[in-house]
């Protein structure tokens, strides 16, 4: 069935969904667009504040209607509120009292960026198998809802299993546990994942998957400041961030915009890596500055925050991760995985 008549159908069924005040969920004005994809079905319901347990039956009953409907698709039904005397952020989500850890997750770091394209997500999986490389139990999250690239990084293909309680069980790649909204959907419908939709998707993958016991859980962040960043600060006790930069970027405000958020929401900075720092020849090796040099330390200084290293720019780093062996799995003792676990040691003394 195509993925709009599944959705349609479900609507219909919500009609058998009684709410408070009379009424059913399908003619309900706070019922979200139902989205289907080949993995999963997700909607949420916006209801009034303090409502929120009262929806509880008829989101239980929404959830069993459109796991009977969706086969073997993960189903995400969420309720959200707006809390009317809380400061409001994004799309109206609400500010939920306290940040609490993930189950069986001992550390997270994420890995941010102030814009788009620096080579975030490439840090962030060789950074997540550097840290693998020095023994630590490690798993990867792509967070970035709106271009999930880490299924392409990892050579990821197909959709995680879903366990008969409903809890994923993420993908085994080079030894790290990943999960990604990537590998749920179909290309291009990324974008229908917005504000409430797109936070409390994330707060499932995030809480609703066996992680077993993970010494690191790296979040690979969209980039920039948005509703997923504030909501995952809101809710997890994040250990730190990892800002990825490049030497043109590093002039720019985005990533000042990106710390000062940080710092108000009490999330501690671990500092910079400067991507595509400098450039090696493939043919000699020799290594050319072409961005000149201290740029990124003097950065680091100005923005107040460490410096942790610098990665050079090389074809194939981006070979490798277009193939899905990023160079730390494919050449642990290459001059770019080096690199990597430079960066990832100086990690391990930061986030004890
Ligand atoms: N050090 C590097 N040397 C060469 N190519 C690199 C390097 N780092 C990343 N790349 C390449 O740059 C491109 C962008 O990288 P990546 O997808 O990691 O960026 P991003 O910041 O996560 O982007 P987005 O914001 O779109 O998620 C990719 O093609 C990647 O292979």
């Amino acid at each position: 069935m195509a993925d709009t008549d599944l959705s349609a159908q479900i609507k219909a069924a919500l009609a058998e969904v009684e709410i408070p005040g009379g009424g059913d969920l399908a003619g309900y004005g706070g019922l979200s667009e139902i989205i289907v994809t080949p993995g999963a079905i997700a909607f949420a319901i916006a209801v009034a504040s303090g409502m929120e347990a009262a929806f509880g039956p008829a989101r239980e009953q929404a959830q069993s209607i459109a796991q009977r409907l969706g086969g073997s698709r993960k189903v995400m039904v969420s309720i959200t509120a707006e809390k009317s005397n809380s400061p409001k952020f994004g799309h109206g989500s609400a500010v939920p009292a306290g940040k609490t850890r993930v189950n069986g997750v001992k550390r997270i770091i994420a890995v941010g960026s102030g814009k788009g394209g620096v080579g975030k997500s490439t840090t962030a999986v060789n950074i997540a198998l550097a840290l693998a490389a020095e023994g630590l139990a490690v798993g990867i999250l792509d967070a970035d809802l709106y271009g999930p690239s880490i299924p392409k990084l990892l050579g990821i293909e197909g959709k995680p299993a879903v366990r008969d309680d409903g809890i994923f069980t993420p993908h085994d790649a080079f030894g790290l546990k990943a999960m990604s909204i990537g590998s749920m959907l179909i290309p291009g419908q990324a974008v229908v994942w917005r504000g409430p939709m797109a936070t409390s998707g994330l707060r499932q993958l995030l809480r609703e998957t066996d992680w077993g016991a993970l010494d690191v859980l790296i979040i690979d962040l969209p980039p920039g400041t948005g509703d997923i960043h504030i909501a995952l600060f809101q809710q997890t006790i994040v250990d730190g961030v990892v800002i990825v930069s490049t030497p043109q970027d590093l002039a720019l405000i985005d990533a000042q915009k990106a710390i000062d958020m940080l710092r108000r929401m009490r999330v501690p900075v671990l500092g910079l890596v400067e991507n595509m720092s400098y450039f090696i020849a493939p043919d000699t090796g020799i290594r050319y500055d072409i961005f000149g040099t201290g740029g990124a330390e003097q950065a680091a200084a100005r923005l107040d925050m460490p410096f942790l290293g610098a990665i050079p720019l090389v074809m194939s780093i981006r070979a490798e991760s277009d193939a899905g062996t990023p160079p730390v799995a494919a050449r642990p003792e290459g001059p770019e995985a080096l690199a990597y676990r430079a960066i990832a040691r100086t990690l391990v003394t930061r986030v004890p």
